[in-house]
Order: C-alpha cells, then structure tokens, then sequence
C-alpha cells in the first residue's frame, strides 16, 4: 500500500475534532479538580472521559492497538514506546488553563511506528485552531500551510518556556535562572500559554521561535514535535544533543542557530524519563 497511515490521519483530525467539542461544552460546567504529581498537577473528570472517548473511537476504527495515553499512564499502564504503531495522547493539553478559564487547551494526538512519529494532530480547541502534519507532507493550521520564522538573531526573538508542576526551590530556581539569563540576551520577550502542545504550534506558525521545557512528557509534545518538523523547525535536546520523545526534556526552535543559543543558557535539572521502570511499591 502506497500510503498506509493517511486513514489514520484524517481519523485523528476527526476524533481530535470531537473531543475538542467535548472539552468546550465541558468547560461551561462546574468541575471537580483533583491532584496527580503534586498540588499543582490538576486532573479533572473531561480529562478521564474525553481520553477513553479518544481511545474507543480509535479502537472502534483500527481495533486493538498500542496507546501511550496521559491518564492511562496516571492510571498505571505502562508508558513505552515500543516498535508497533502506537497512539500518543493528551486529551486535554494545558489542564491547569482548563480549570481556570485560561483560554488556550488543546488535544494532542500523535501516531508513531518504529518509534518514528509518522504525524501529529493538535487542536486548539478554544481558539477553534486545528494544527495537523504528516512526515514529508507538511504542516498546516485549518488546511493553510504554516511554516516556522526566518529569524536567525537571538535579538530579535521571542522564546516560550513554562514553569511545569515541579516546586522544589532548588527546581524552580534553575527554571527562573534560565529564563533571566534569556531574557537578559536581550530576546524580545518570553512567553506561555500554558499548553506545550500549542506552544509547539506557535514555534511552527513562526509567532515565536523557541519553546523549551524539562519536566513535560511525550504526550505533551508528541504531536507538536511532528508539526513543528514538518513547518521547518528543529527539535534537539536541551544538552544540544538529539532529541527524545521520552527523556522530558526538549528545546523545539525555527532553526539551529536560535536552538543552541537557547540551549547555551539552559540550567538543566534532574527528570525521570517516561519509559522509566514503575518502581514498585514495598
Ligand atoms: O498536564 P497537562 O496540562 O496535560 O500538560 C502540561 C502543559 O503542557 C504545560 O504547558 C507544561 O508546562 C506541563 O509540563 C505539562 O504537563
Ligand atoms: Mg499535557
């Protein structure tokens, strides 16, 4: 078969579709938060029912596969990104805005086979923005190709990074340094949205430059990492090394230069990868 994974892709677009719908009607309603990680790591019921609807209608359509879902993960299974063709998930990216009414959420669904990622789907789903790529096919935003910005000056720049939901002071005072020192370069400005899916996004619609983070997961950035690829930009480790769905770590940029600018300044901390063994409990 000449182009085995197309289906596959327009059904995501559909099922990312739907779900985004499901997160908006959501959003109008009283909710329940509850914690994950710590304090600051939100879960919220839409969450938990807007991925199995994600992974049922994907089942209904392609039967029984491998997933690699956020709450599924939260919920114990395992989080290994193995040779098959495996479905990557956030079903609600940016929970915390989520929550609050913070206006930026999106649905992140990726697909990878051979731990190749072959596309991405995010859907912003407030903004109504639907970001789609495909490896070799390009990158689009409602059906209108997007590519990354030309900038190669660090000074003409703006860079997105988060605060993530690790709160230890020695954590967040390597986070604040780097954003200091970046900010110092001078860059124009720094960002977040709050989402790392969208935030890949706007690295791929050329709004800002560079989006990195350490402590975010591969559902977070799965589907971004294809978008932003396929719009022109570069994806690479905050050590300059390449990048690694599963090692919570990642600088996404228009180019190299503005990457390993970026990544001279980085303060990085200590993560546990995602393919990690489950310690088991005594
Ligand atoms: O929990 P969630 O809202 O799906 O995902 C979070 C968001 O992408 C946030 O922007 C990033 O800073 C965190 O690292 C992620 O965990
Ligand atoms: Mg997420």
């Amino acid at each position: 078969m000449a182009d085995p994974w197309q289906k596959a892709y327009d059904f995501a677009v559909e099922v990312a579709r739907e779900a985004g719908e499901e997160i908006r009607k959501a959003g109008e309603c009283e909710m329940k938060v509850q914690t994950k990680s710590s304090t600051v790591d939100l879960v919220t019921k839409t969450d938990e029912r807007v991925e199995k609807i994600i992974i049922r209608a994907l089942k209904g359509e392609f039967g029984d596969g491998a997933f690699i879902g956020e709450e599924s993960v939260a919920n114990g299974q395992p989080c290994v990104l193995s040779d098959k063709p495996t479905w990557i998930i956030d079903p609600v990216d940016g929970t915390t805005n989520f929550v609050h009414g913070f206006p930026f959420v999106a649905v992140s669904i990726a697909f990878a086979v051979n731990k190749e990622l072959e596309f991405g789907v995010v859907y912003s789903c407030l903004e109504d923005k639907m970001y789609k790529a495909r490896k070799g096919k390009g990158a689009f935003c409602n059906d209108e190709p997007i590519q990354v910005s030309d900038v190669e000056e660090i000074k003409k720049s703006i860079i997105i990074s988060e605060h993530g939901t690790d709160r230890r002071k020695e954590v967040v005072t390597k986070i604040f340094s780097t954003m200091q020192k970046i900010l110092c370069i001078p860059v124009h400005g720094l960002r977040g949205s709050g989402t790392a899916a969208t935030n890949m996004c706007l690295v791929a619609t050329g709004a800002v430059e560079a989006f990195f983070e350490i402590g975010i997961h591969c559902w977070d950035i799965a589907a971004g990492a294809v978008i932003v690829q396929e719009a022109g930009g570069v994806l690479m480790d905050v050590d300059g090394g390449p990048f690694d769905l599963m090692s919570r770590r990642m600088v996404s940029a228009n180019n190299k230069k503005i990457a390993d600018r970026i990544i001279k300044e980085i303060e990085a901390f200590d993560v546990t990868r995602d393919d990690a063994p489950v310690q088991k409990k005594e």
